[in-house]
């Protein structure tokens, strides 16, 4: 059955691609951002584009509306150890007031994009949804707080809702690829290595507790992602808040990566050691049994080649 949707921060890279999904899917997408971090041309061809705050999401959202997809806030966790205001103020108040608007509307379902910065430094790996949440960083714990209000939304007042705690998200789709700016990611940095836009990559830490001392992160790709959230509304249960870590169950470490890029692009890529990052847990793996069970969801694009082959081609293209 197609439906309507909101999607925040779908100028953004996550929310792009997924928005892109939904409307594939037959179903019509109105995108709420306002082009803080996105751009407007990351909005996909046949949604709806209003350019505005999720703050004021009130003037905009009615009983229309099936869900919610939101996507909107601030994501780079350095900058929220140095600017912690900023990350309570737009992701914290910011849901704090989309929850109120939904409510007013009557829109009676949400999918939100929780992270595996949640946990912090994890006691197991892989990493459950019941696992400790102890973020070491204020964006890992805008997000946690977040987490916790839509627990109490859903309880109180009944709204069906889903958290997807992403792990290391990557690869493109189609014309809609990651683009931050600055840009922080590792997979696109390496990649800019390659295209010359950079003289190296560099290395934060090698002396973690990992095989080859860099650290170890699960990639999942961004479609895969995406199917996860359309397969969340449908799953979505009034009452209830479901978490779901997604992720691929593989670990890849910093240098398994810079050498991947290396195979794919043929580049040599030249490495320069760097201090540790502050906030950086050693080792970042899910499991992502509960969205398999729960939502049945079934990723096909693990292969850490494939997701950074079509990065490659997003980022070639972007520069043409
Ligand atoms: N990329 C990852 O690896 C990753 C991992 C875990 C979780 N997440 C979460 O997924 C979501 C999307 O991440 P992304 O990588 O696509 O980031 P992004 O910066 O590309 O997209 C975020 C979008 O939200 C918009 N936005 C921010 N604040 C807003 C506001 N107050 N009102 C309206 N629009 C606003 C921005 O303009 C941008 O288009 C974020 O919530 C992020 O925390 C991302
Ligand atoms: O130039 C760089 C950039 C990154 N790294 C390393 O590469 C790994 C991956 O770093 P990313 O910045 O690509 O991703 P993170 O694991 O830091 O962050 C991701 O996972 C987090 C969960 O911990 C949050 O969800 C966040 O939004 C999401 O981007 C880290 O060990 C980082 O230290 C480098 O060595 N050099």
């Amino acid at each position: 059955m197609s439906g309507k949707y909101l999607v925040t921060g779908g100028a953004g890279y996550v929310g792009s691609v997924v928005a892109q999904h939904l409307i594939e899917a037959g179903h019509e997408v109105t995108v709420l951002d306002n082009l803080s971090t996105g751009f407007r041309e990351g909005v996909p061809a046949g949604a709806t584009f209003i350019e505005g705050d999720i703050r004021d999401a009130g003037k905009w959202l009615d009983s229309s509306y099936d869900a919610v997809l939101h996507f909107a806030a601030f994501s780079q966790v350095g900058e929220s150890v140095v600017k912690p205001e900023k990350y309570w103020d737009n992701n914290v108040g910011g849901t704090m007031a989309l929850l109120a608007a939904m409510r007013e509307a009557g829109v009676r379902k949400l999918v939100f994009s929780s992270t595996a910065a949640t946990y912090g430094e994890p006691e197991q790996t892989p990493i459950v949804e019941s696992a400790p949440t102890r973020p070491t960083s204020p964006y890992g714990a805008s997000k946690l707080a977040v987490d916790h209000m839509i627990t109490g939304e859903a309880a109180a007042h009944g709204l069906g809702a889903v958290s997807l705690r992403y792990f290391n998200v990557a690869g493109a789709y189609g014309a809609q690829g990651e683009r931050h700016d600055p840009e922080s990611h590792l997979i696109p940095l390496v990649l800019q290595v390659a295209q010359g836009r950079r003289e190296a990559i560099s290395v934060f830490g090698d002396d973690y507790p990992t095989p080859d001392g860099t650290c170890v992160r699960d990639y999942i790709h961004v479609a895969d992602l995406a199917e996860a959230h359309l397969l969340a509304v449908e799953a979505a249960t009034a009452g209830e808040h479901l978490i779901c870590n997604l992720g691929n169950g593989n670990g890849f470490s910093v240098r398994e990566v810079i050498e991947t890029v290396r195979q794919v692009t043929g580049h040599p890529i030249p490495e320069v050691m760097a201090p540790r990052r502050g906030g950086d847990p050693a080792v970042l793996v899910a499991s992502a049994a509960t969205a398999r069970e729960r939502l049945g969801w079934n990723p096909s694009r693990a292969d850490l080649a494939g997701i950074v082959a079509d990065a490659w081609a997003f980022a070639q293209n972007k520069e043409r």
